[in-house]
């Protein structure tokens, strides 16, 4: 059956040359791709029933979480997680073809927020008087270093200088070698994704939890109830519920797959200490590899 045949919408941050478009490319077997220039926009799409799937960056290991997409989750969309995949992260400097930096210096550095973050070292040390600029996306970050005739930069995969044609001027300019993100598959609806052979290393649950107003141990309880049913956490991050100062809610990751037994348990205790809980997904979590640089550098 051709690839197109399968009729999966898939949306992603792009545009073209992101990691995020790399991850689907690893994770998905075909389907119709809608880039999307910005995080909200990709899970609006999810939630307006203008695509099956929607798929965002969630995690990095340098930077820590990406907030606009937990925030947008948390308050803005009713999208469930329904899969995960980590993907190894390099960032390159681009450049175009004809950028000398012999004759120039480069004057700004332009990439997503977490890419510039994962590079600090290096634009600390080799790029101190450039300017920093933010971008939706490594991928426009490199479209714009394209279309400019400027002596400027930008941080991104060999994906995003093929799309642009841009060179990469200098490979692996990530501060930290175990460099990874997590992306998280979301839909409205379930349907069933036609992706690659690859087997999930584990299946994996998300909830948040939001704690009564000045409760003292209120966090220790809430731990305790998975902690006695042995449930194992893999991450516990803290953010704002927005409705004032020192008010959070916390996300809690759990290395099992949603049951039967165990969660309701875990539900109703907290809900006996006024704790609320919502399950924002229960889902495999992949593994994947990308495919290394096969093009023209300027090293
Ligand atoms: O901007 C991109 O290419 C993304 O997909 C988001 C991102 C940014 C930095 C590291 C990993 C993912």
């Amino acid at each position: 059956m051709p690839e197109s045949e399968y009729n999966q919408k898939i949306g992603y941050l792009g545009p073209k040359g992101t990691f995020t478009k790399m991850a689907v490319d690893a994770l998905f077997h075909g389907g119709d791709f809608t880039s999307y220039e910005t995080i909200p926009a990709c899970l609006d799409a999810v939630e307006a029933g203008e695509i099956d799937t929607g798929v965002v960056p969630m995690e990095n290991a340098i930077e820590g979480s990406v907030h606009l997409t937990i925030d947008y989750m948390t308050h803005h969309v009713d999208v469930p997680i329904v899969a995960e995949m980590t993907v190894p992260i390099k960032q390159h400097l681009l450049v175009r073809k004809d950028f000398d930096p012999e004759v120039e210096e480069i004057t700004q550095v332009y990439s997503h927020s977490h890419a510039i973050a994962q590079c600090h070292q290096y634009l600390h040390k080799q790029y101190p008087n450039a300017e920093l600029r933010y971008t939706s996306s490594t991928g426009r970050a490199a479209e714009i270093v394209a279309d400019s005739d400027e002596p400027i930069a930008a941080i991104g995969n060999h994906l995003a200088a093929e799309e642009n044609r841009l060179v990469i001027m200098k490979h692996d300019i990530h501060d930290y070698d175990n460099n990874h993100t997590r992306f998280a598959v979301v839909q409205k609806q379930p349907k069933t994704m036609k992706i690659r052979d690859h087997i999930p290393t584990k299946h994996k649950t998300t909830v948040m939890v939001t704690l009564p107003k000045d409760y003292a141990g209120a966090l220790h309880q809430v731990l305790a109830a998975f902690a006695w049913r042995k449930m194992n956490l893999s991450k516990i991050e803290s953010r704002p519920m927005k409705t004032g100062l020192g008010n959070y809610f916390f996300l809690i990751d759990i290395d099992q797959a949603y049951d039967q037994v165990l969660f309701p348990g875990v539900e109703a205790e907290l809900e006996a200490l006024g704790c609320s809980l919502k399950l924002l997904g229960t889902y495999p979590s992949y593994e994947l590899s990308v495919p290394t640089p096969n093009m023209q550098t300027s090293q």
